[in-house]
């Protein structure tokens, strides 16, 4: 069984005139994979993953999440599963500025009621492994964007989630802090076995991913697995993402 199952899901956002944000997509996401999900400005990246997340509620279909449909549970049950089962990461970060480095990482742990014993274990582990530990007890207003970023995914994976949303985690970075960052989702993903799915308009980020899937007007379009080069991996994203076309601002030289 798939980690994720997103079965036949459609939204359609009612108004003067009705949008078909999604139709009828569909794909599923193994345990431990990390993929990546890119289509033109308004194809629906973020209505897909804000349905995934339980922030917004499909229109027809379903999202199986480790075998369960969080979007039949009620709205405790649901916001409980989302802080158990889910972890986000999001372009500007939304770290809380009152709180230290620390203090962000393990809220999760905190609102979960995770002993201190096993929350400070697990936080020296999740700080090792961002190469965060010297940051530890500054607040985020100190701290550059990758910097920032590699807090936030500590927080996003601390409470090990079935599944870490990511909507585009480089999309505030330079092309250094980006590669930084990905690189360590990477690592997360490969040595936690945490499952990823990122929505991202950059194709160097793509590139890091296992597999990339492409949408088009709230549809599956195609995918693409990686390979054993992610250099060549970059460069079927752009060509790719050159025939799905209304994406000319993916298209600006960049460098691996
Ligand atoms: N709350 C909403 N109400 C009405 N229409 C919406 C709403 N949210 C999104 N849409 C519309 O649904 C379609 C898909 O939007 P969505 O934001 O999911 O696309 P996207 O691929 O994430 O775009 P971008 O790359 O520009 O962020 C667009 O036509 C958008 O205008």
């Amino acid at each position: 069984m798939p980690l994720l199952d997103v079965h036949n899901l459609s939204k359609i956002y009612e108004g003067k005139v009705s949008i078909h944000a999604l139709n009828h997509i569909r794909f599923a996401v193994e345990k431990g994979e990390f993929v990546g999900i890119m289509g033109p400005s308004g194809s629906g990246k973020t209505t897909l993953l804000n349905v995934i997340a339980t922030i917004d509620e499909p229109t027809s279909g379903e999202v199986m999440i480790g075998g369960r449909d969080p979007n039949k549970l009620g709205r405790k049950d649901k916001a409980l599963f989302r802080r158990k089962e889910l972890g986000f990461v999001f372009q500007q970060y939304n770290l809380l500025d009152t709180l230290t480095v620390e203090e962000n990482i393990v809220l999760p742990l905190t609102l979960a009621g995770v002993s201190v014993a096993e929350m400070e274990s697990r936080l020296k582990e999740a700080a090792l492994r961002l190469e965060i530990t010297p940051l530890l007890s500054k607040r985020t207003y100190e701290l550059s964007g990758g910097q920032m970023q590699r807090v936030a995914i500590a927080r996003a994976m601390i409470h090990r989630p079935s599944l870490i949303l990511a909507d585009e985690p480089t999309g505030s970075l330079d092309s250094k802090a980006a590669g930084e960052v990905m690189n360590l989702l990477a690592e997360v993903n490969e040595a936690e076995g945490a499952t990823v799915l990122m929505v991202t308009h950059d194709a160097v980020a793509a590139s890091f991913c296992h597999r990339v899937i492409f949408i088009k007007d709230g549809r599956f379009y195609s995918e693409m697995y990686r390979g054993s080069s992610r250099a060549a991996f970059f460069q079927n994203i752009i060509d790719m993402l050159s025939l799905l076309g209304g994406a000319t601002h993916d298209l600006s030289p960049v460098r691996l």
